[in-house]
């Protein structure tokens, strides 16, 4: 029987997504498709009767647009919106900025997939060589937060970004849900991935295979324990939603053109 209900949202597309760059800390915004994408997943939420007590988003814009443009199409813009690093998407060190596709052309798509899709591969880490090191480690939001700038990651397996998440899920997150609060988390790609992982006990293996597309609602339905009592739930049209993750797994593909 399940107690309660939390969502996991994947935000909707950005403008590197487009890109087929590897974003993660660069704060890129939603593209157009992006913005409805959000929309059209609050407009569902709100036509299935579902509604939010809480919403936790990271602090990267995306997800906080999408956030807000949820609640905007669901008429609840009230609901209260809670931010933290610690659901931030998965920080990809070097990688960041550059494209899969040319990737996987100079290291092979099994590698691109291993840097993606793995469990404890962390790739290399940004340097202030970077060309995005100075955008993102200047950036105020990051002068606020519950660890000092020198420690916040400079690069992450997903491991690591479950080591960083847990604290918060467990101490601010689960303690809403238990109260009997209903909770969306805005997020992103790798940091839903990981917090799935935990929450539906994945294995490090099975953990590769699990790809999340952008703008599709993700329902967990959960016991006491906060255990899952049946499989995870994607709302929306399953073909839509089935082709949208084939088009992130293709994204790691060499033969692949950007759009
Ligand atoms: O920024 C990212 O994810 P996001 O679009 O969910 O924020 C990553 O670049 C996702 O890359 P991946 O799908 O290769 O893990």
């Amino acid at each position: 029987m399940a107690k309660y209900k939390l969502f996991l949202l994947r935000h909707g597309e950005g403008a590197w997504n487009i890109e087929n760059r590897f974003c993660s800390w660069v704060d890129q915004k939603l593209s157009e498709d992006g913005l409805e994408e959000a929309r059209e997943c609050g407009r569902l939420l709100k036509a299935q009767g579902y509604h939010f007590d809480q919403v936790f988003t990271s602090l990267l814009s995306r997800s906080v647009h999408t956030a807000w443009l949820v609640l905007e199409a669901m008429g609840h813009e009230w609901v209260p919106v809670v931010k933290s690093w610690r659901l931030n998407e998965r920080h990809y060190g070097a990688l960041i900025g550059l494209n899969r596709a040319e990737m996987a052309l100079n290291h092979g798509e099994a590698q691109v997939k291993v840097w993606r899709r793995s469990y404890d591969v962390t790739p290399p880490p940004i340097d202030e060589s970077h060309p995005y090191f100075f955008e993102i480690y200047n950036d105020r939001r990051y002068s606020s937060c519950d660890v000092p700038k020198e420690d916040l990651p400079r690069s992450e397996s997903l491991k690591e970004v479950l080591d960083r998440l847990l604290p918060y899920w467990e101490n601010v997150i689960v303690p809403e849900i238990k109260k009997g609060q209903t909770v969306l988390i805005s997020a992103h790609g790798n940091s839903c991935r990981a917090l799935l992982k935990h929450i539906e006990g994945i294995s490090d293996a099975d953990i590769v295979g699990v790809t999340l597309p952008t703008g599709i609602p993700i329902l967990l339905e959960l016991d006491e324990d906060l255990r899952p009592v049946r499989p995870r739930q994607l709302l929306g049209d399953q073909d839509k939603i089935q082709a949208a993750i084939k088009k992130v797994e293709d994204q790691g593909k060499a033969k692949q053109k950007d759009k």
